[in-house]
């Protein structure tokens, strides 16, 4: 599959004179990627070390995983659940079980697999990963991309040198505006990491004279059946899993108007942004770390104290402006949530993602969706529901109309 350019080109105009490090360049503009590759693992519970912890890994070894991703941490801030870190580009949070690594630009989060799972071996006490979502928008410029990251099959390709059972998949119109996910879960029935330890895998390894009773000796049919009936029962026999969800608001296109707050010609400091922009209202209750790049640009991590998150990092520059808002709060009703951001931003158009699984408050979430046909001006083109990973996954396209 190829990677597709968004081809439906800005309206705004203006001009901009950021030289970040990161920056592509046609040699008449600059750009800079805003579009975030969004890598979220869960490390499965080690029975035999109940103080695993990811927030076990020291400050240098992050720094040192993150220089393999060419980016870097500018501030950080923490509660007793989180560790919430602000990035040269976007943000990482870091809690008991599960790491969360957003980075725009041309950074190369995928480069810092294998570091990051050694870490979680050696340092945090954790064997094995139970699940893991890599996410992204399709990118405005993908030709400046680097590898592994020049395309989502070449991302495909290399997550599943990993995993034996891990999916990919391409929701929206992949032409235009669309998302690509690539999922792996153990309790989907999946592999585990580096093709390992999985269960059914293992005893094919072992040859046929270790297979159990029930699959020896039987066509080929009936061994699929009988591998199905072991999954499932595999399956039902996992507790139910904790309430989790992720809404994500990926919007282009932008209001100048509102853009301009995310320059340092209009606020001198990274509070002044937040508050004249209205973004410390958009979830109540949030330990604020927010910065503004000279001269333009702005990224912020809030936390809460049950553990909540919420990032947003704004590419204000008129010609490729991007902002992109991501929680885990939980709710039984997002469109407000979803309201306020987008009043709050104004954009041209907006894709929306909701992950919410069987427990969460949000297991809802597609069928609420579904009835948001329009929000103010913003009209849906494109709707669709898939179940991923024992996840229920809506993701959603609006447009602001009239254009
Ligand atoms: C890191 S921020 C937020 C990126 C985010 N993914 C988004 O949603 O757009 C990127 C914005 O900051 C600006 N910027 C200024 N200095 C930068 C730097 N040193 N590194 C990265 N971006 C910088 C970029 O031009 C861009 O407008």
């Amino acid at each position: 599959m190829a990677e597709t350019e968004d081809i439906s080109s800005s309206s705004c105009s203006g001009s901009s004179s950021n030289n970040s490090s990161t920056s592509g360049s046609r040699e008449d503009m600059h750009f800079f990627e805003g579009v975030e590759k969004l890598l979220e693992i869960w490390f499965e519970p080690n029975p035999a070390d109940q103080g695993a912890d990811l927030r076990k890994i020291p400050r240098p070894m992050w720094d040192a995983l993150l220089k393999r991703v060419r980016c870097e941490i500018i501030s950080f801030t923490r509660n007793e659940q989180i560790d919430a870190y602000v990035l040269s580009e976007s943000s990482m949070f870091v809690s008991k079980r599960r790491w969360i690594l957003k980075t725009c630009g041309t950074t190369t989060p995928l480069e810092c697999f294998e570091p990051l799972l050694r870490l979680a071996y050696e340092i945090a006490g954790y064997n094995e990963i139970e699940d893991l979502f890599y996410s992204r928008k399709n990118y405005k410029r993908p030709e400046l991309q680097i590898s592994p990251h020049r395309g989502f099959e070449e991302e495909v390709s290399f997550l599943d040198r990993y995993f034996d059972d891990g999916r990919a998949y391409s929701l929206g119109a992949i032409n235009r505006d669309c998302w690509h996910l690539y999922t792996m879960s153990r309790g989907g029935g999946g592999s585990d990491v580096l093709k390992r330890n999985s269960h059914i895998h293992l005893l094919y390894q072992n040859g046929q004279q270790e297979l159990p009773y029930e699959l020896m000796e039987q066509p080929a049919e009936q061994l699929q059946e009988a591998e199905l009936q072991m999954m499932e029962s595999d399956m039902m026999m996992q507790p139910l899993p904790d309430p989790d969800q992720t809404i994500e608001i990926l919007m282009t296109e932008l209001d100048p108007k509102v853009m301009a707050i995310f320059t340092k010609e209009e606020c001198s400091t990274a509070n002044e942004a937040t508050e004249k922009s209205g973004i410390h209202l958009l979830i109540p209750g949030m330990v604020i770390d927010d910065y503004l790049f000279d001269p333009c640009g702005y990224s912020m991590n809030g936390i809460s104290k049950s553990g909540c998150y919420m990032t947003i990092h704004i590419t204000p520059e008129p010609q490729f402006s991007y902002v992109s808002f991501e929680s885990n709060i939980a709710s039984s009703a997002y469109a407000g949530l979803i309201s306020r951001v987008i009043r709050t931003f104004q954009p041209g158009k907006f894709i929306v993602t909701v992950f919410a699984n069987q427990t969460s408050q949000a297991a809802n979430a597609n069928r609420e969706i579904e009835n948001l046909g329009t929000i103010d001006q913003w009209k849906r083109r494109d709707i669709q529901y898939s179940r991923v990973s024992g996840y229920d996954l809506t993701y959603a396209q609006y447009c602001k109309y009239p254009s």
